[in-house]
């Protein structure tokens, strides 16, 4: 092993930080590396942040190629160093062609329990294509806000700044910029007239079929992403609710809605999915969207590191969590009205299994196919799935259940 440079350290030390913490974002850990490190230029940040995102998304398949083991690496900086040295040479040379010992789940990078569930529930040839998926880098995607500005005058203002764009096939007011750009000071940001936002989760909010003038509940709202895409949907006309409960992320929402000039919209921290302040409110939406948290399998390609992060156990911990949410949240549609349920998760134990036992138990509502979705239709069975592989977008999937 060659002498590691002062950013391969970083890059080693970083990893251990996130792997040993998992209840830390990796953001605010970067974040707080940087600002440590003041003489680091945004090239040398974003040298550090490949490299580091690379290790992350091969760290399993990296440290088979070096030790011969399929074991995961001690999550200390200096057994992590050769694996960075192993990152920055991909960066440079491409990653190594897959040698004839490698397992798929060593291959693609995986925990062995992931990589079956994925198998189990897609079949083998499809659990590789999403596994594949998964390794790349995830592009920039945006949504135009319809009410101030146009798909193509938004793409037309980013090219006069020197921004490339294409229009998203999944998302009629999606763009996907031809190469990563920060465009959080770009007027357009700035301006409200575009938000950044994955195509996949942009399929989410249409569900809800939000109409001008309606009463619709973001039972899980964290920092608005969908909820600004419900008010530019309902032409900002009507009332949303937006809930969730932890008040600091519901923080997040004010400038985003002063950003997008949206007025409609009232949030408002509970305690939990059962506070009794929710039932004023109850057989009165006319639809209610559970962004439900979730383990986020269906993200790993902007966080890799859930890979080794997230454990088995916890699956059936937010398989429970979300069927209370979903029963919790159901007290408040309408009769009539759309309750979606929605996660950024491709395990079923989070998903069908969570929607079917709220059916058993909850005869009022049914489950509606997904119709209407032109290029998305072929992911509805019923459900929306939103597939890496397919749409090159995070994966969500999403259920409509109507009430009776
Ligand atoms: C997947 S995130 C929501 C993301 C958000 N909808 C967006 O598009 O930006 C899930 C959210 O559910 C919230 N949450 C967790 N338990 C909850 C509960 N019992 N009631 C309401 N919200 C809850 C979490 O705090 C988190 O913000």
């Amino acid at each position: 092993m060659s002498m590691p440079s002062a950013h391969t350290q970083l890059v080693a030390q970083l990893a251990e930080q996130i792997l040993n913490h998992p209840e830390r974002a990796v953001d605010g850990i970067l974040r707080r590396s940087f600002k440590e490190h003041p003489q680091m230029g945004s090239g040398d940040r974003r040298r550090v942040s490949d490299r580091l995102y690379l290790l992350l998304r091969h760290l399993r398949r990296f440290n088979g190629l070096h030790t011969g083991q399929p074991y995961l690496p001690a999550c200390e900086a200096r057994a992590l160093l050769p694996l960075v040295q192993m990152a920055e040479q991909a960066l440079s040379e491409g990653l190594p062609p897959r040698q004839p010992q490698e397992s798929d789940g060593l291959y693609y990078s995986l925990p062995d329990w992931l990589w079956q569930a994925w198998c189990e529930q897609y079949g083998q040839d499809a659990a590789q294509m999403l596994a594949a998926a998964m390794l790349e880098q995830a592009p920039v995607d945006l949504r135009v806000n319809r009410q101030r500005a146009s798909r193509e005058g938004v793409a037309q203002r980013l090219l006069e700044s020197g921004v490339e764009s294409a229009p998203l096939a999944i998302s009629a007011d999606g763009l996907r910029l031809t190469k990563r750009h920060l465009l959080r000071d770009h007027p357009v940001f700035l301006e409200g007239l575009a938000e950044i936002q994955d195509g996949g989760s942009q399929c989410i909010a249409p569900l809800l079929q939000p109409v001008a003038g309606q009463l619709l509940v973001d039972f899980c709202a964290g920092g608005g992403g969908k909820t600004v895409h419900l008010a530019a949907l309902m032409q900002n006309k009507g009332r949303i609710l937006a809930l969730d409960t932890q008040e600091h992320r519901l923080k997040r929402l004010a400038p985003r809605l002063k950003r997008n000039q949206i007025k409609m919209v009232q949030s408002h921290t509970i305690r939990h999915e059962r506070d009794p302040w929710l039932s004023r409110w109850y057989g009165k939406a006319d639809g209610v969207l559970v962004d439900a948290p979730c383990s986020g399998s269906g993200t790993l390609r902007r966080h890799p590191e859930i890979k080794w992060q997230l454990e088995p156990g916890q699956v059936g911990s937010l398989a429970i969590q979300q069927g209370a949410l979903l029963e919790g949240a159901a007290h408040l549609v309408k009769r009539g009205g759309r309750l979606v349920y929605a996660t950024c998760s491709l395990l079923a134990q989070e998903n069908e299994e969570v929607v079917e036992a709220f059916l058993r138990t909850n005869r009022g509502f049914r489950l509606e196919e997904i119709q209407g979705l032109g290029d998305l239709q072929r992911l509805a069975t019923p459900y929306l799935k939103v597939m890496p592989q397919q749409a090159q977008t995070d994966g969500f999937f999403s259920a409509v259940l109507i009430r009776t």
